[in-house]
Protein backbone atom coordinates (compact mmCIF):
# COMPACT_ATOMS: atom_id res chain seq x y z
CA UNK A 1 0.00 0.00 0.00
CA UNK A 2 1.26 3.51 -1.11
CA UNK A 3 1.82 6.44 1.08
CA UNK A 4 -0.59 8.15 -0.74
CA UNK A 5 -3.67 5.25 0.11
CA UNK A 6 -2.71 5.58 3.83
CA UNK A 7 -2.51 9.73 3.88
CA UNK A 8 -6.19 9.28 2.08
CA UNK A 9 -7.29 6.80 4.60
CA UNK A 10 -7.30 9.54 7.68
CA UNK A 11 -10.62 11.56 5.56
CA UNK A 12 -13.05 8.76 5.47
CA UNK A 13 -12.43 7.46 8.62
CA UNK A 14 -12.91 11.13 10.39
CA UNK A 15 -16.55 11.35 8.40
CA UNK A 16 -17.52 7.78 9.02
CA UNK A 17 -20.26 7.71 11.43
CA UNK A 18 -22.79 5.12 10.30
CA UNK A 19 -23.01 1.25 11.10
CA UNK A 20 -25.06 -1.26 9.32
CA UNK A 21 -25.57 -4.61 10.87
CA UNK A 22 -27.88 -7.41 10.39
CA UNK A 23 -29.55 -9.15 13.03
CA UNK A 24 -29.50 -13.24 13.13
CA UNK A 25 -31.10 -15.82 15.09
CA UNK A 26 -33.43 -18.81 15.39
CA UNK A 27 -36.74 -18.39 16.75
CA UNK A 28 -37.10 -17.28 20.53
CA UNK A 29 -33.88 -16.65 20.94
CA UNK A 30 -34.64 -13.11 22.04
CA UNK A 31 -33.91 -11.21 18.72
CA UNK A 32 -36.74 -8.80 19.01
CA UNK A 33 -36.75 -8.53 22.93
CA UNK A 34 -32.58 -7.39 22.13
CA UNK A 35 -33.66 -5.10 19.20
CA UNK A 36 -36.31 -3.38 21.64
CA UNK A 37 -33.88 -3.25 24.81
CA UNK A 38 -31.24 -1.24 22.23
CA UNK A 39 -34.26 1.14 20.81
CA UNK A 40 -35.51 1.48 24.62
CA UNK A 41 -31.68 2.05 26.27
CA UNK A 42 -31.14 4.42 23.60
CA UNK A 43 -34.20 6.21 24.18
CA UNK A 44 -34.87 5.72 20.12
CA UNK A 45 -38.71 5.17 21.00
CA UNK A 46 -41.10 7.68 21.41
CA UNK A 47 -42.98 7.76 24.99
CA UNK A 48 -46.28 7.17 23.22
CA UNK A 49 -44.76 3.77 21.85
CA UNK A 50 -43.52 2.92 25.14
CA UNK A 51 -46.85 3.29 27.05
CA UNK A 52 -48.64 1.31 24.19
CA UNK A 53 -46.24 -1.59 24.88
CA UNK A 54 -46.18 -1.26 28.72
CA UNK A 55 -50.17 -1.11 28.37
CA UNK A 56 -50.00 -4.35 26.13
CA UNK A 57 -47.79 -6.16 28.23
CA UNK A 58 -49.96 -5.71 31.40
CA UNK A 59 -53.10 -6.76 29.16
CA UNK A 60 -51.01 -9.91 28.56
CA UNK A 61 -50.45 -10.46 32.03
CA UNK A 62 -46.34 -10.04 31.25
CA UNK A 63 -44.35 -9.18 34.00
CA UNK A 64 -41.83 -6.97 32.41
CA UNK A 65 -42.42 -4.38 29.85
CA UNK A 66 -42.04 -6.99 27.05
CA UNK A 67 -39.62 -4.96 24.18
CA UNK A 68 -39.79 -7.56 21.97
CA UNK A 69 -43.50 -6.12 21.33
CA UNK A 70 -42.12 -3.18 20.03
CA UNK A 71 -40.30 -4.57 17.72
CA UNK A 72 -42.85 -6.97 16.52
CA UNK A 73 -45.03 -3.80 16.83
CA UNK A 74 -42.90 -1.78 14.42
CA UNK A 75 -42.40 -5.04 12.05
CA UNK A 76 -46.51 -5.08 11.86
CA UNK A 77 -46.72 -1.66 10.78
CA UNK A 78 -43.84 -1.95 7.98
CA UNK A 79 -44.93 -5.47 6.83
CA UNK A 80 -48.85 -4.02 6.30
CA UNK A 81 -49.73 -4.07 2.46
CA UNK A 82 -46.32 -5.56 1.06
CA UNK A 83 -43.99 -8.56 1.32
CA UNK A 84 -41.26 -7.60 3.37
CA UNK A 85 -38.15 -9.65 3.79
CA UNK A 86 -36.01 -7.71 5.71
CA UNK A 87 -36.91 -4.56 8.19
CA UNK A 88 -34.55 -2.01 8.52
CA UNK A 89 -34.56 0.33 11.98
CA UNK A 90 -32.65 3.08 12.85
CA UNK A 91 -31.13 4.78 15.72
CA UNK A 92 -28.39 6.58 17.11
CA UNK A 93 -26.05 7.41 19.75
CA UNK A 94 -23.71 10.60 20.26
CA UNK A 95 -21.01 8.37 18.40
CA UNK A 96 -22.67 6.80 15.58
CA UNK A 97 -25.94 6.04 13.69
CA UNK A 98 -27.01 2.60 13.13
CA UNK A 99 -28.87 0.96 10.84
CA UNK A 100 -30.51 -2.90 11.99
CA UNK A 101 -31.71 -5.31 8.98
CA UNK A 102 -33.81 -7.38 11.07
CA UNK A 103 -35.18 -10.32 9.11
CA UNK A 104 -38.44 -11.20 10.02
CA UNK A 105 -40.61 -13.98 10.18
CA UNK A 106 -40.47 -17.44 12.27
CA UNK A 107 -37.89 -19.08 9.43
CA UNK A 108 -35.00 -17.42 9.12
CA UNK A 109 -34.72 -17.66 5.63
CA UNK A 110 -31.09 -18.05 4.16
CA UNK A 111 -33.01 -15.05 1.57
CA UNK A 112 -33.45 -13.03 4.04
CA UNK A 113 -30.49 -13.34 5.61
CA UNK A 114 -28.60 -12.80 2.52
CA UNK A 115 -30.52 -9.39 1.50
CA UNK A 116 -29.95 -7.81 4.75
CA UNK A 117 -26.30 -8.92 5.26
CA UNK A 118 -24.78 -8.14 2.35
CA UNK A 119 -24.26 -4.59 2.32
CA UNK A 120 -23.82 -4.73 6.85
CA UNK A 121 -20.57 -4.08 8.07
CA UNK A 122 -21.35 -6.09 10.82
CA UNK A 123 -23.22 -9.48 11.86
CA UNK A 124 -25.08 -9.79 14.97
CA UNK A 125 -26.18 -13.46 16.12
CA UNK A 126 -28.02 -14.87 18.55
CA UNK A 127 -28.15 -17.52 20.55
CA UNK A 128 -30.31 -18.90 23.92
CA UNK A 129 -27.76 -20.16 26.55
CA UNK A 130 -30.17 -22.26 27.52
CA UNK A 131 -30.11 -23.98 23.88
CA UNK A 132 -26.01 -23.50 23.00
CA UNK A 133 -25.20 -23.41 19.34
CA UNK A 134 -28.04 -24.47 17.10
CA UNK A 135 -28.02 -25.47 13.36
CA UNK A 136 -29.23 -22.00 12.67
CA UNK A 137 -26.27 -20.75 14.19
CA UNK A 138 -23.53 -22.40 12.37
CA UNK A 139 -25.69 -21.22 9.11
CA UNK A 140 -25.75 -17.82 10.11
CA UNK A 141 -21.94 -17.83 11.12
CA UNK A 142 -21.79 -19.68 7.66
CA UNK A 143 -23.59 -16.88 6.00
CA UNK A 144 -21.63 -13.89 7.62
CA UNK A 145 -18.58 -15.54 6.18
CA UNK A 146 -19.81 -15.59 2.56
CA UNK A 147 -21.19 -12.67 2.60
CA UNK A 148 -17.48 -11.29 3.91
CA UNK A 149 -19.63 -9.20 6.34
CA UNK A 150 -16.32 -7.77 8.19
CA UNK A 151 -17.25 -8.24 11.90
CA UNK A 152 -19.51 -10.62 13.41
CA UNK A 153 -20.95 -10.55 17.24
CA UNK A 154 -22.27 -13.69 18.51
CA UNK A 155 -24.55 -12.55 21.77
CA UNK A 156 -24.86 -15.99 24.24
CA UNK A 157 -28.83 -14.46 25.45
CA UNK A 158 -30.85 -15.35 28.51
CA UNK A 159 -27.78 -15.67 30.71
CA UNK A 160 -30.30 -14.59 33.55
CA UNK A 161 -32.11 -18.50 33.10
CA UNK A 162 -28.73 -19.83 33.21
CA UNK A 163 -27.53 -18.14 36.57
CA UNK A 164 -24.97 -16.32 34.76
CA UNK A 165 -22.92 -19.36 34.84
CA UNK A 166 -19.16 -18.39 33.28
CA UNK A 167 -19.44 -22.43 32.22
CA UNK A 168 -22.11 -22.16 30.44
CA UNK A 169 -20.85 -19.21 28.21
CA UNK A 170 -17.32 -20.70 28.00
CA UNK A 171 -18.71 -23.43 26.39
CA UNK A 172 -20.67 -22.30 23.87
CA UNK A 173 -18.12 -19.45 23.46
CA UNK A 174 -15.25 -21.95 22.44
CA UNK A 175 -17.73 -24.12 20.39
CA UNK A 176 -18.36 -21.42 17.92
CA UNK A 177 -14.72 -19.93 18.11
CA UNK A 178 -13.57 -23.53 17.14
CA UNK A 179 -16.02 -23.80 14.40
CA UNK A 180 -15.66 -19.67 13.20
CA UNK A 181 -11.86 -20.70 12.74
CA UNK A 182 -13.02 -22.64 9.42
CA UNK A 183 -14.79 -20.15 8.18
CA UNK A 184 -12.92 -16.82 6.95
CA UNK A 185 -14.01 -14.43 9.53
CA UNK A 186 -12.39 -11.44 10.35
CA UNK A 187 -13.42 -10.26 13.65
CA UNK A 188 -15.77 -12.00 16.27
CA UNK A 189 -16.59 -10.52 19.38
CA UNK A 190 -18.98 -12.70 21.88
CA UNK A 191 -20.89 -11.44 24.54
CA UNK A 192 -22.55 -12.87 27.43
CA UNK A 193 -26.12 -11.11 27.76
CA UNK A 194 -29.86 -11.43 29.29
CA UNK A 195 -31.85 -8.71 26.46
CA UNK A 196 -34.85 -8.64 28.75
CA UNK A 197 -33.04 -7.41 31.79
CA UNK A 198 -30.54 -5.29 29.62
CA UNK A 199 -27.27 -7.00 30.98
CA UNK A 200 -24.51 -5.96 29.13
CA UNK A 201 -26.82 -4.33 26.20
CA UNK A 202 -26.00 -0.98 26.98
CA UNK A 203 -23.78 -0.83 29.72
CA UNK A 204 -21.73 -3.64 31.47
CA UNK A 205 -23.59 -5.93 34.12
CA UNK A 206 -22.30 -6.44 37.73
CA UNK A 207 -23.85 -9.94 37.01
CA UNK A 208 -21.14 -11.00 34.93
CA UNK A 209 -17.85 -10.43 36.87
CA UNK A 210 -16.17 -12.98 34.67
CA UNK A 211 -16.77 -10.87 31.30
CA UNK A 212 -13.90 -8.40 30.89
CA UNK A 213 -15.18 -7.67 27.36
CA UNK A 214 -17.30 -4.56 26.72
CA UNK A 215 -21.31 -4.16 26.40
CA UNK A 216 -23.08 -4.47 23.22
CA UNK A 217 -23.64 -1.53 22.51
CA UNK A 218 -20.30 0.31 23.56
CA UNK A 219 -18.95 -2.26 20.80
CA UNK A 220 -21.37 -1.27 18.12
CA UNK A 221 -20.15 2.02 18.93
CA UNK A 222 -16.56 1.56 18.94
CA UNK A 223 -16.16 -1.03 16.28
CA UNK A 224 -13.64 -0.14 14.14
CA UNK A 225 -14.99 -0.02 10.41
CA UNK A 226 -13.18 2.48 8.52
CA UNK A 227 -10.83 0.44 7.30
CA UNK A 228 -13.08 -1.92 5.84
CA UNK A 229 -13.42 -0.56 2.93
CA UNK A 230 -11.74 -0.86 0.10
CA UNK A 231 -9.83 2.26 -0.72
CA UNK A 232 -7.40 1.16 -3.06
CA UNK A 233 -8.97 0.27 -5.75
CA UNK A 234 -10.79 3.17 -7.98
CA UNK A 235 -14.18 1.63 -9.31
CA UNK A 236 -16.49 4.46 -10.25
CA UNK A 237 -19.62 2.66 -11.80
CA UNK A 238 -20.98 5.05 -14.08
CA UNK A 239 -24.73 5.80 -13.30
CA UNK A 240 -25.70 8.48 -15.58
CA UNK A 241 -24.06 10.74 -18.11
CA UNK A 242 -25.41 14.20 -18.06
CA UNK A 243 -24.87 15.80 -21.71
CA UNK A 244 -24.61 19.14 -22.60
CA UNK A 245 -28.16 20.54 -23.45
CA UNK A 246 -28.55 23.13 -26.15
CA UNK A 247 -31.07 24.58 -24.04
CA UNK A 248 -28.50 25.90 -21.20
CA UNK A 249 -24.92 27.51 -21.55
CA UNK A 250 -22.94 26.10 -20.67
CA UNK A 251 -21.21 22.52 -22.38
CA UNK A 252 -21.30 20.61 -18.99
CA UNK A 253 -20.35 16.71 -19.57
CA UNK A 254 -20.55 14.82 -16.29
CA UNK A 255 -20.20 11.19 -15.43
CA UNK A 256 -23.32 10.93 -12.37
CA UNK A 257 -22.46 7.70 -9.76
CA UNK A 258 -21.77 6.48 -6.03
CA UNK A 259 -17.94 5.85 -6.04
CA UNK A 260 -17.63 1.44 -4.83
CA UNK A 261 -14.08 2.20 -3.88
CA UNK A 262 -11.47 3.59 -4.18
CA UNK A 263 -10.73 7.43 -3.64
CA UNK A 264 -10.99 9.94 -6.75
CA UNK A 265 -9.06 13.18 -7.13
CA UNK A 266 -8.60 15.95 -9.79
CA UNK A 267 -5.91 15.20 -11.78
CA UNK A 268 -5.83 11.71 -11.56
CA UNK A 269 -5.24 9.71 -14.47
CA UNK A 270 -7.98 7.49 -15.05
CA UNK A 271 -9.49 4.80 -17.64
CA UNK A 272 -12.86 4.28 -18.63
CA UNK A 273 -14.11 0.42 -19.12
CA UNK A 274 -14.66 -1.73 -21.69
CA UNK A 275 -13.28 1.05 -23.91
CA UNK A 276 -9.68 1.63 -22.12
CA UNK A 277 -9.37 4.89 -23.01
CA UNK A 278 -7.73 7.01 -20.76
CA UNK A 279 -8.04 10.71 -19.27
CA UNK A 280 -7.39 12.70 -16.49
CA UNK A 281 -9.93 14.13 -13.68
CA UNK A 282 -11.09 17.91 -14.43
CA UNK A 283 -13.00 17.82 -11.21
CA UNK A 284 -15.84 16.31 -8.96
CA UNK A 285 -18.44 18.06 -8.37
CA UNK A 286 -21.44 17.15 -5.44
CA UNK A 287 -25.09 18.60 -4.28
CA UNK A 288 -23.03 20.89 -2.16
CA UNK A 289 -20.34 22.09 -4.89
CA UNK A 290 -16.89 21.02 -6.04
CA UNK A 291 -14.46 18.71 -3.68
CA UNK A 292 -10.92 17.73 -3.74
CA UNK A 293 -11.63 13.86 -3.26
CA UNK A 294 -14.00 11.15 -3.65
CA UNK A 295 -14.46 7.98 -1.65
CA UNK A 296 -17.25 5.58 -0.92
CA UNK A 297 -20.16 5.78 -0.15
CA UNK A 298 -20.03 9.48 -2.05
CA UNK A 299 -22.44 10.42 -5.01
CA UNK A 300 -20.81 12.32 -7.37
CA UNK A 301 -19.91 13.71 -10.52
CA UNK A 302 -16.87 13.16 -12.29
CA UNK A 303 -15.75 15.78 -15.15
CA UNK A 304 -12.98 14.61 -17.45
CA UNK A 305 -10.46 16.53 -19.22
CA UNK A 306 -11.32 14.49 -23.15
CA UNK A 307 -14.39 13.81 -24.75
CA UNK A 308 -14.57 9.97 -24.76
CA UNK A 309 -17.55 7.90 -25.98
CA UNK A 310 -19.14 6.86 -21.67
CA UNK A 311 -22.37 5.65 -21.22
CA UNK A 312 -24.53 3.97 -18.35
CA UNK A 313 -22.97 0.79 -16.80
CA UNK A 314 -19.30 1.65 -18.35
CA UNK A 315 -16.36 2.02 -15.00
CA UNK A 316 -14.07 4.74 -14.74
CA UNK A 317 -11.05 3.24 -13.08
CA UNK A 318 -7.14 4.01 -13.07
CA UNK A 319 -4.93 2.23 -15.80
CA UNK A 320 -2.96 0.15 -13.75
CA UNK A 321 -5.45 -1.07 -11.62
CA UNK A 322 -8.98 -2.40 -13.66
CA UNK A 323 -11.10 -4.99 -12.93
CA UNK A 324 -11.73 -8.07 -15.35
CA UNK A 325 -13.66 -7.53 -18.23
CA UNK A 326 -15.51 -10.82 -18.09
CA UNK A 327 -18.35 -12.82 -19.80
CA UNK A 328 -17.48 -15.62 -18.08
CA UNK A 329 -18.06 -16.00 -14.30
CA UNK A 330 -18.26 -18.24 -11.93
CA UNK A 331 -20.07 -17.47 -8.13
CA UNK A 332 -21.49 -18.92 -5.16
CA UNK A 333 -25.41 -18.02 -5.83
CA UNK A 334 -27.69 -18.07 -2.94
CA UNK A 335 -31.03 -19.43 -5.07
CA UNK A 336 -34.11 -16.78 -3.85
CA UNK A 337 -37.01 -17.91 -6.16
CA UNK A 338 -39.53 -19.79 -4.67
CA UNK A 339 -41.48 -20.64 -7.93
CA UNK A 340 -38.77 -22.31 -9.94
CA UNK A 341 -35.21 -23.68 -9.30
CA UNK A 342 -31.82 -22.29 -10.81
CA UNK A 343 -31.27 -25.07 -13.66
CA UNK A 344 -27.92 -25.39 -16.25
CA UNK A 345 -29.55 -23.72 -19.17
CA UNK A 346 -31.63 -21.02 -17.47
CA UNK A 347 -31.58 -17.71 -18.76
CA UNK A 348 -31.60 -14.45 -16.79
CA UNK A 349 -31.22 -11.06 -16.54
CA UNK A 350 -27.96 -10.08 -14.43
CA UNK A 351 -27.76 -6.96 -12.53
CA UNK A 352 -23.57 -6.01 -11.55
CA UNK A 353 -23.14 -2.34 -10.62
CA UNK A 354 -24.38 -0.14 -12.69
CA UNK A 355 -24.55 -2.23 -15.84
CA UNK A 356 -27.75 -5.04 -17.12
CA UNK A 357 -26.67 -7.54 -19.43
CA UNK A 358 -28.73 -11.43 -19.90
CA UNK A 359 -26.75 -14.11 -18.98
CA UNK A 360 -27.06 -17.94 -19.13
CA UNK A 361 -26.33 -20.59 -16.71
CA UNK A 362 -23.75 -22.97 -18.10
CA UNK A 363 -22.53 -25.12 -14.84
CA UNK A 364 -23.37 -25.98 -11.81
CA UNK A 365 -20.35 -27.33 -10.15
CA UNK A 366 -21.83 -28.28 -6.58
CA UNK A 367 -24.40 -27.37 -4.43
CA UNK A 368 -23.12 -26.65 -0.74
CA UNK A 369 -25.02 -27.58 2.40
CA UNK A 370 -24.73 -24.46 4.57
CA UNK A 371 -25.42 -26.48 7.65
CA UNK A 372 -22.63 -28.98 7.18
CA UNK A 373 -20.34 -26.78 4.01
CA UNK A 374 -20.79 -30.82 2.33
CA UNK A 375 -20.14 -30.09 -1.03
CA UNK A 376 -23.23 -32.19 -3.15
CA UNK A 377 -21.87 -32.26 -6.99
CA UNK A 378 -24.57 -34.44 -8.47
CA UNK A 379 -26.52 -31.65 -7.63
CA UNK A 380 -28.48 -30.31 -10.57
CA UNK A 381 -30.68 -27.47 -9.46
CA UNK A 382 -30.84 -24.53 -6.66
CA UNK A 383 -34.15 -24.22 -5.18
CA UNK A 384 -34.93 -21.80 -2.87
CA UNK A 385 -32.54 -21.00 -0.39
CA UNK A 386 -29.87 -23.02 -1.63
CA UNK A 387 -26.32 -22.37 -2.34
CA UNK A 388 -24.09 -23.36 -5.23
CA UNK A 389 -21.17 -22.86 -6.65
CA UNK A 390 -22.78 -21.50 -10.74
CA UNK A 391 -20.57 -20.87 -14.05
CA UNK A 392 -22.43 -17.96 -16.35
CA UNK A 393 -21.75 -16.57 -19.17
CA UNK A 394 -23.02 -13.15 -20.36
CA UNK A 395 -24.38 -11.60 -23.62
CA UNK A 396 -22.13 -8.22 -22.68
CA UNK A 397 -18.77 -8.21 -20.56
CA UNK A 398 -18.89 -7.18 -17.23
CA UNK A 399 -16.24 -4.96 -15.20
CA UNK A 400 -16.14 -7.33 -11.80
CA UNK A 401 -13.75 -7.27 -9.67
CA UNK A 402 -13.79 -10.44 -6.82
CA UNK A 403 -16.28 -10.43 -4.24
CA UNK A 404 -13.14 -11.06 -1.71
CA UNK A 405 -11.75 -8.24 -2.52
CA UNK A 406 -14.62 -5.69 -3.29
CA UNK A 407 -18.43 -6.49 -2.07
CA UNK A 408 -19.54 -3.85 -4.57
CA UNK A 409 -18.02 -4.84 -8.06
CA UNK A 410 -17.78 -8.07 -6.92
CA UNK A 411 -21.93 -8.98 -6.23
CA UNK A 412 -24.81 -9.41 -8.38
CA UNK A 413 -28.81 -10.12 -8.78
CA UNK A 414 -30.17 -12.50 -11.34
CA UNK A 415 -34.01 -11.30 -12.31
CA UNK A 416 -36.76 -13.10 -14.14
CA UNK A 417 -36.84 -11.36 -16.91
CA UNK A 418 -41.06 -12.38 -17.27
CA UNK A 419 -41.82 -11.29 -13.67
CA UNK A 420 -38.51 -8.73 -13.27
CA UNK A 421 -38.47 -10.55 -9.64
CA UNK A 422 -34.67 -11.28 -7.81
CA UNK A 423 -34.05 -14.81 -8.20
CA UNK A 424 -30.57 -14.98 -6.42
CA UNK A 425 -27.87 -13.20 -5.69
CA UNK A 426 -24.01 -13.92 -6.14
CA UNK A 427 -20.95 -13.61 -5.20
CA UNK A 428 -18.12 -13.62 -8.53
CA UNK A 429 -15.15 -15.92 -6.73
CA UNK A 430 -13.60 -15.80 -10.99
CA UNK A 431 -14.29 -13.42 -13.44
CA UNK A 432 -12.29 -13.62 -17.22
N1 LIG B 1 -35.36 -14.69 30.73
C1 LIG B 1 -35.13 -14.13 29.55
N2 LIG B 1 -36.06 -14.18 28.59
C2 LIG B 1 -35.80 -13.59 27.42
C3 LIG B 1 -34.58 -12.91 27.16
N3 LIG B 1 -34.63 -12.43 25.91
C4 LIG B 1 -35.83 -12.77 25.40
N4 LIG B 1 -36.53 -13.47 26.32
C5 LIG B 1 -37.87 -14.05 26.15
O1 LIG B 1 -37.81 -15.02 25.12
C6 LIG B 1 -39.02 -15.02 24.38
C7 LIG B 1 -38.72 -14.82 22.90
O2 LIG B 1 -38.20 -13.54 22.71
P1 LIG B 1 -38.39 -12.73 21.34
O3 LIG B 1 -37.62 -11.50 21.49
O4 LIG B 1 -39.82 -12.64 21.01
O5 LIG B 1 -37.69 -13.78 20.38
P2 LIG B 1 -37.32 -13.63 18.83
O6 LIG B 1 -36.08 -14.41 18.64
O7 LIG B 1 -37.33 -12.22 18.46
O8 LIG B 1 -38.47 -14.35 18.16
P3 LIG B 1 -39.09 -14.01 16.72
O9 LIG B 1 -38.46 -12.79 16.19
O10 LIG B 1 -40.53 -13.83 16.98
O11 LIG B 1 -38.73 -15.19 15.91
C8 LIG B 1 -39.88 -13.91 24.95
O12 LIG B 1 -40.79 -14.47 25.88
C9 LIG B 1 -38.87 -13.03 25.68
O13 LIG B 1 -39.42 -12.32 26.77
C10 LIG B 1 -33.60 -12.87 28.20
O14 LIG B 1 -32.50 -12.33 28.09
N5 LIG B 1 -33.93 -13.52 29.38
Amino acid sequence: MSQGVLETEAAPAARMDLLRFATAGSVDDGKSTLIGRLLYDTKTIFADQLEAVEAASASRGDEYTNLALLTDGLRAEREQGITIDVAYRYFATPKRKFIIADTPGHIQYTRNMVTGASTADLALILVDARKGLVEQSRRHAFLTSLLRVPHLVLCINKMDLVDWDKAVYDKIADEFTSFAAKLEIGDLTIIPVSALNGDNIASRSENSPWYDGPSLLHHLEHVHIASDRNLVDVRFPVQYVIRPQSTTVTDYRGYAGQVASGVLKPGDEVMVLPSGMTSTIAAIDTADGPVDEAFPPMSVTVRLNDEIDISRGDMICRPHNAPAVAQDIEAMVCWMDETAPLRVGGKYAIKHTTRSARTVVRGLQYRLDVNTLHRDEQADALQLNEIGRVRLRTTVPLLADEYRRNRTTGGFILVDESTNRTVGAGMIIEAQ
